[in-house]
């Protein structure tokens, strides 16, 4: 399975996310690729098997500034048959507790995107034991979802 990560993180910690998600996925034996978001073209991501999309939520319930190309750049494309997963750090100080997860995974789901039901938040940065196990179950589930879905497919 050929999985992308993109991801926004200011202060590393949607990044040590990110980093917790490629490694459960390369014990799996995927091909993982992984890049800042704000890089990223949709084009590009169309063929993997399951894209993650991840990103820390900012001003009230915002989604990064750094973000904003790539979201917009998604009303240009049909998303249907991608696999997609979000996740992203927030802080519960705050009223809408990381709302950009649910910002893109709403869009994603518009698009016509198969998104995981799941979505993953995390309190700051991941470094319980919990949050860590979290992440990793996270990431082994929605690797069980797609090559589940993918063999229901090619049926
Ligand atoms: C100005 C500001 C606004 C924020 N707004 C929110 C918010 O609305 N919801 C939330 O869950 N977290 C909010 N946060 C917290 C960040 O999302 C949190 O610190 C997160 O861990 C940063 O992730 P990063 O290290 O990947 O950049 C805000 C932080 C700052 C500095």
């Amino acid at each position: 399975m050929k999985a992308f990560i993109g991801y926004l993180s200011m202060s590393g910690n949607t990044e040590d996310m990110a980093n917790i998600l490629k490694n459960v996925l390369v014990s799996k034996g995927c091909e993982v690729e992984m890049e800042s978001l704000d890089l990223t073209e949709v084009q590009s991501i169309l063929a993997y098997d399951c894209i993650f999309i991840g990103a820390y939520t900012w001003g009230d319930g915002d989604l990064p500034y750094e973000a904003e190309d790539f979201f917009e750049e998604l009303n240009e494309y049909d998303l249907t048959g991608v696999h997609a997963a979000c996740f992203g750090s927030g802080d519960h100080a705050y009223p809408k507790f990381c709302a950009a997860v649910d910002t893109f995974a709403d869009k994603l789901n518009k698009r016509g995107a198969h998104v995981f039901h799941q979505r993953l938040k995390i309190e700051l940065n991941p470094e319980t034991d919990d949050q860590i196990l979290e992440c990793q179950q996270f990431a082994e589930s929605v690797y069980a979802w797609v090559i589940n879905k993918k063999e229901i497919e090619h049926v």
